[in-house]
């Protein structure tokens, strides 16, 4: 059965202008955003924007210093974090990784790790899995639960190309299987799996959001990356034409310097026009 993204449906997370503050500097600050049952939502920004931040804030692992997150009570969460605390010298096999923050029944173990292609190694040692392997196992933990709600931290980090297909099309799997809410991070500014109904560009505010373009329609692409690639990702880029510095104050691309930045600023407006593709200029900072 499929489940479609319901934005009808009351969302599972919401965040009103949400904030979180540390060491006397804002990390981001009026994040809104809400995520459907069925709703892939990627979050994309460059290094330190507060991807993760907004995520930990989303599911209620930190709490924000201003605005406010609604989560109906009862909501079950899964996570698979951008960095697991995992001491490598001693031994674990995936079924142990599986059980480490629950117990959870043999069957319902296996069906997880059969959903995610994992159910021929369940006595593998973890240390010793493909980076592919060793994320299908993480989100195979996540999902075992059965969560309202999967968060995924750059799922694709260490996984090669035809890897990265392949975990798009296992999160695609899950959605269509489950009709959870997906909010995933990308490591990726201009690539985003082709099922997301909502890209939000992070910039230690929200920046813009939208729908991606369907698909990189360009034939150079498709000849790069074959036609299986355009079908599952597809680009999503645009320029920031302002600059967060160190205090919290805000250089414009004219030179001037203001405490915040403005809607006028020319880019704090959704879209999802495909003619509006630049790329981020490479140095840029933010607060
Ligand atoms: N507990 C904390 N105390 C102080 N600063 C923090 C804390 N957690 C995160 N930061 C800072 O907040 C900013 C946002 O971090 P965050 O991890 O949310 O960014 P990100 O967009 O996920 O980055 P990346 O793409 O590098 O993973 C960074 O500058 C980071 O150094």
């Amino acid at each position: 059965m499929l489940y479609p993204a319901n934005p009808a449906s009351k969302p599972l997370v919401s965040l009103h202008n949400v904030g979180v503050r540390r060491d006397g500097r804002w990390l981001v600050r009026g994040v809104d955003f809400s995520i459907s049952p069925g709703e892939i939502v990627t979050l994309i920004g460059p290094n330190g924007s507060g991807k993760s931040t907004s995520a930990k804030a989303a599911i209620g692992v930190l709490k924000p210093d201003e605005g406010r997150v609604e989560r109906p009570s009862g909501l079950k969460v899964g996570y698979v974090p951008q960095k697991l605390a995992i001491d490598w010298t001693l031994p674990l096999t995936v079924r142990r990784l599986m059980t480490l923050t629950g117990p959870l029944s043999e069957r319902e173990m296996m069906a997880a790790l059969e959903a995610a292609g994992m159910a021929h190694m369940p006595d593998a040692e973890v240390q010793h899995l493909s980076g592919g392997e060793f994320q299908r196992a993480l989100m195979a933990r996540a999902f075992a639960r059965k969560p309202d709600l999967l968060v995924l931290d750059e799922p694709v980090q260490g996984v090669d190309f035809s890897g990265e297909l392949a975990l798009y099309d296992l999160i695609k799997q899950i959605r269509n299987s489950t009709g959870c809410g997906i909010l995933l991070i990308s490591h990726d500014l201009h690539v985003v799996m082709a099922e997301t109904d909502t890209v939000i560009c992070l910039n230690g505010h929200v920046c813009c959001r939208g729908t991606p373009e369907t698909v990189s329609q360009s034939p150079e692409y498709v000849r790069l990356f074959g036609s299986r690639a355009a079908k599952t990702l597809a680009v999503y880029s645009h320029h920031h034409d302002h600059t967060h510095l160190p205090d919290g104050r805000v250089l414009h691309s004219d030179g001037s310097v203001t405490d915040h930045c403005y809607p006028e600023d020319g880019h704090h407006h959704d879209h999802d026009d495909p003619e509006h593709s630049h790329h981020h200029h490479a140095g840029e900072r933010h607060a």
